[in-house]
C-alpha cells in the first residue's frame, strides 16, 4: 500500500546532507515517561512490553510528542531488547529497576544455542512501523531503530544493565571465541530485523551503540564497530517506496574513536555531549564521502530555566557551525538531538522551549 507524500522532509535532507531551511531537530527516548499522557497509556496497557507489544497504543505514544511540540522525525515506539527477548532470553521490566533476561547467555552451552530469531515473533514491530507511517499521513519521516550487537549482548550476556560490565568482560577477554559468535549472531539478527523494518515503512534507521563506550581501545573495534559494519554491510539501501533510506549510528562515549567511524558505510553518525561538533566536522563531516552529524546537547540542559536551555541550543549550534546552505550540492549538515535518551524527569514545557529555540536560531544561522 502507498504512503502518503512527506510534507516536512527537512529530517531526510539533512541525513543526505542537503540544505534545509533551519536545522532539524527529534530527541532520543521522545516518546517517554516525561510525557503523562504518555503513563497514561501505559497505564492502560499494563505494562511496558505491553504497551510495546500493542500496535494500536504503540502508535498513539508514537505520536504523542509531535502532537505538543513541532519535531522534524518519529521515532518507532519500541526497544531495543525486543531481539534478544525473541531469540528466547525471557525479558521482563521490573517496576524502578530497568530490563532483566530470565535467561542470561553466560555458558558455551547458552551461546551454542543462540541462533538469529524467528522473525515472526518481531511481527508486532513490522506491524507498528507500518501502521506509524499510516498515523503520520506524511507529516514527519519515521525512524526505525535497533540495538548494536555488542549493546545487546551486554544485557544478553549481565543479564539486566550494569555498573561494570564483569561478566561480559570476562567472556571477551576470557573466551573471546564465545563473544565473537554472540556477535555474529546478533549482527546477523539485527540486520534482519532492520531489513524488517525499511520494508514495512521505516524511512531511515539507527544503530544504538549505546555502551560501545565502555570498552578498551581496540576492544571496541574488534567487539563494537567490526559488528555494527557487518550489519551495515547486510541492510537494504532503498525503502518501501523506492526512497534510499538513511543509516546513523550512535556510539555513546565514542568521541575518541570519531575517525574511525567515519569509515563506517552510513550517512549519518550520532554524538554525546563530549564531543564538540565543529571538531567532528572537521575530522569527518567535509568531502563528499563526509557524514551528517547528530546531536548533541546534554540532556540535563532540559533541567535547567528556559533562557538557559535557549543559550545553550545556540551554543550547540554555533558549535557546529553554518551549515551547507547550496540546494544543488552537498555538504556538512547537522541535525540537533539530544547526546542521549531524555531523563523521565524532564519538564515537558522544557522540551517545547529547546525545539523551538533550534528552529529559531537555525533559521537565524543561515541569514
Ligand atoms: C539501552 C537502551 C534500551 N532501550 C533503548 C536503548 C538505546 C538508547 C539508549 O541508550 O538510551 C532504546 C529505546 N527504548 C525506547 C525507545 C523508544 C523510542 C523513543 O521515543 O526514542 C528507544 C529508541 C523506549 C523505552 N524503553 C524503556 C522505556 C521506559 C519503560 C517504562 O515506560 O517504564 C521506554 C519509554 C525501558 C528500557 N529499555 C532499556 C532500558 C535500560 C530501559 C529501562 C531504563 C529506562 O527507562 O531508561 C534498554
Amino acid at each position: 500500500m502507498p504512503f502518503a507524500p512527506l510534507q516536512n522532509d527537512s529530517f531526510l535532507r539533512a541525513c543526505r546532507r542537503q540544505a534545509t531551511d533551519h536545522t532539524p531537530v527529534w530527541l532520543m527516548r521522545q516518546a517517554g515517561r516525561y510525557l503523562p499522557e504518555y503513563l497514561a497509556t501505559r497505564a492502560r496497557a499494563g505494562s511496558f512490553m505491553g504497551l510495546a507489544t500493542n500496535v494500536d497504543l504503540a502508535t498513539e505514544v508514537t505520536l504523542q510528542p509531535l502532537e505538543r511540540f513541532p519535531l522534524d522525525a518519529a521515532i518507532l515506539f519500541s526497544d531495543i531488547l525486543t531481539v534478544p527477548d525473541a531469540m528466547g532470553l525471557g525479558l521482563s521490566f521490573e517496576a524502578g529497576e530497568g530490563p532483566r533476561f530470565a535467561h542470561p547467555v553466560q555458558d558455551e552451552a547458552a551461546v551454542a544455542a543462540l541462533r538469529v530469531p524467528d522473525l515472526d515473533r518481531l511481527r508486532y514491530v513490522f506491524d507498528a512501523v507500518a501502521s506509524i507511517r499510516r498515523a503520520l499521513n506524511g507529516r514527519v519521516p519515521l525512524i526505525g531503530f535497533s540495538g548494536s550487537p555488542w549493546t545487546l549482548a551486554c544485557y544478553m550476556v549481565e543479564g539486566a544493565g550494569s555498573r561494570d560490565y564483569q561478566l561480559i568482560k570476562s567472556m571477551l577477554y576470557g573466551r573471546p571465541e564465545l563473544m565473537h559468535r554472540v556477535l555474529a549472531v546478533n549482527a546477523d539478527a539485527v540486520a534482519a530485523y532492520l531489513n524488517a523494518q525499511i520494508d514495512a515503512g521505516a524511512q531511515a534507521v539507527m544503530i544504538f551503540d549505546s555502551w560501545g563506550g565502555v570498552l578498551a581501545d581496540g576492544a571496541f573495534q574488534a567487539f563494537s564497530l567490526a559488528y555494527t559494519a557487518r550489519v551495515l554491510a547486510q541492510l537494504k539501501r532503498t525503502g518501501a517506496d523506492g526512497q534510499d533510506v538513511p543509516r546513523i549510528v550512535f556510539t555513546k562515549g565514542g568521541g575518541l574513536w570519531l575517525s574511525e567511524m567515519g569509515a563506517l558505510d552510513c550517512e549519518v553518525l550520532g554524538l554525546d555531549w563530549t564531543v564538540n561538533l565543529g571538531a567532528a566536522r572537521a575530522l569527518v563531516g567535509e568531502g563528499p564521502q563526509g557524514k551528517a552529524l547528530q546531536g548533541n546537547i546534554d540532556p540535563n540542559v532540559l533541567f535547567a530555566p528556559p533562557a538557559a536551555i535557549e543559550a545553550e541550543v545556540a551554543r550547540v549550534l554555533d558549535s557546529f557551525g553554518a551549515p551547507h546552505q547550496e540546494r544543488a550540492s552537498t555538504g556538512p549538515t547537522h541535525i540537533f538531538n539530544l547526546g542521549h535518551g531524555i531523563s523521565q524527569h524532564t519538564p515537558p514545557e522544557h522540551v517545547a522551549a529547546l525545539v523551538a529555540a533550534v528552529h529559531a536560531h537555525s533559521r537565524r544561522l543561515r541569514s
